[in-house]
């Protein structure tokens, strides 16, 4: 894993170490001084991030969120994700879609008892495959671009061989992806225009259609604009929350102390009412820190990459322009300079303390910081409180017989985001019977 031998080499070398991957300038750090340094002072100079080259392929030319240029195009995009597709109101606006997508959530895991579940399975069929797209194969299309996105290609190392990938097949391939992909937005786009429903119930794709419509900006979206955002908000935005979530209940299943005091509060705040509300989650401190004390050890996105627009001085040294500049999240969350006893799940730390990763506290950035940061916090949270205190609420969890905390097999699997390779398998039993 990637964060793990970075972490390595920052223990030898200090939490800035300098690699010359291929023909790439990298520069690695991993402490909270050095990441408020690369986020906040330098964040104008280092607001690119690397365009891989599957990106260039897939994403419309890098013409998404992520992966577009810092510059007039990203401002504006951004600006239209920030205030239009996950501002507040349309945050708050998905509440019943987020709650009725919980209810079915529940209902299929209550049905599973007595038996063994692969929850992990269960939560990524739920939280990361985008709802009402199955039906366009999007489910099948999403997977394969993050692991085409998440992949190694030489060309994102080694520039001058980007022929290589023609050689070994891998354009044709990606053009292939991009072929079925773009068909499949056509025939998406193409009903949502159709849809007669588009006032009652706007979801992303008609809110964009409508921008373009309307836009009378200098920079109007063109369509393959469009396929590009949704993309990028899927990809980004999906699997990110069931990881997280299967975190949660891998640490909770080997922490029951911690299972059975936030199962405590969560069962004490909702009482006989059985249905979580939003309403109810501002009260649940203690669930709150469980999921900032998983975001600390597991961020999902462990290493955020950026690179840099010109020469800058960082920590003394010169770091000329088009370096790669990578936060290690991950060995920040762990570094004992900043936490105590970094490597315990200790959720009780965050109690009291107002410590969040919302990007001022640069010993916490799951999600970045920064004009980079990620804008898709406020949407995420709820999804995650929700599902969760529903879980801790209605079912009481046990590893499956013969199984003990110490069989659960934490190794990740490395991507654009990271994941567990092996699922959590367990026992749900209601607890209304
Ligand atoms: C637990 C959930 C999530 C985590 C841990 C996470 C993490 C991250 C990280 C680390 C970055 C890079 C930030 C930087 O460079 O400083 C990022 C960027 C981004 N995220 Fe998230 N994210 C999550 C959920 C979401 C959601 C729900 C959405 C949208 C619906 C989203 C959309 C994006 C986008 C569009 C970017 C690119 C921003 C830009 O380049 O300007 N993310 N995220």
């Amino acid at each position: 894993m990637p964060h793990l031998s970075l972490q390595s080499l920052a223990h030898k070398y200090g939490p800035i170490i300098y690699l010359q991957l291929g023909q790439i300038p990298t520069v690695v750090v991993s402490s909270a001084r050095l990441a408020k340094e690369v986020l906040k002072t330098h964040d104008l100079v280092l607001a690119n991030h690397p365009q891989l080259y599957v990106a260039k392929h897939l994403l419309y030319n890098c013409t998404d969120i992520t992966f577009s240029p810092y510059g007039p195009y990203w401002r504006h995009i951004r600006k239209i994700c920030i205030l239009e597709l996950l501002s507040d109101k349309r945050v708050c606006s998905y509440s019943s879609v987020r709650e009725e997508e919980v209810a079915r959530l529940i209902c299929r895991v209550a049905g599973t008892y007595p038996g063994t579940i692969n929850l992990s399975k269960m939560l990524r069929l739920d939280f990361s495959e985008g709802g009402d797209y199955y039906r366009h194969g999007f489910r099948e299309m999403l997977n394969e671009v993050r692991e085409l996105v998440g992949g190694f290609s030489v060309g994102d190392f080694f520039p001058s061989l980007e022929f290589i990938h023609t050689l070994t097949g891998m354009k044709s391939r990606l053009q292939d992806t991009f072929r079925r992909l773009d068909q499949l937005f056509e025939q998406m786009l193409n009903e949502h225009l159709a849809s007669e429903k588009v006032k009652e119930h706007k979801d992303l794709v008609h809110s964009l259609l409508d921008m373009q419509k309307n836009d009378s900006d200098e920079q109007p979206l063109t369509t393959d604009n469009i396929k590009a955002i949704i993309l990028d908000m899927f990809d980004a935005g999906t699997d990110t929350n069931f990881i997280t979530l299967d975190w949660v209940m891998t640490e909770l299943l080997m922490n029951p102390e911690v299972m059975e005091k936030a199962q405590r509060e969560v069962r004490i705040t909702v009482k006989e009412r059985r249905v979580v509300a939003e309403s109810d989650l501002h009260q649940l401190q203690y669930m709150r820190a469980v999921i900032k004390e998983v975001l600390r050890l597991h961020p999902p996105a462990p290493i955020v990459p950026r690179e840099s627009m010109e020469d800058i001085i960082l920590e003394g040294y010169k770091i000329p322009v088009k370096t790669r500049v990578l936060v290690n999240a991950w060995a920040v969350g762990r570094n004992p300079e900043s936490w105590e006893d970094p490597n315990t799940f200790k959720p009780e730390r965050f109690l009291g303390s107002n410590i969040d990763y919302r990007g001022q506290d640069f010993k916490l950035i799951p999600f970045g910081a920064g004009r980079r940061g990620c804008p898709g916090i406020k949407f995420a949270t709820p999804v995650i409180e929700l599902a969760l205190a529903q879980l801790l609420y209605s079912f009481d969890w046990e590893l499956p017989p013969g199984t003990s905390a110490e069989d659960l097999d934490l190794t990740e699997v490395f991507g654009i985001s990271t994941y567990k390779k092996e699922s959590l398998c367990v026992v749900a039993k209601p607890h209304f019977l």
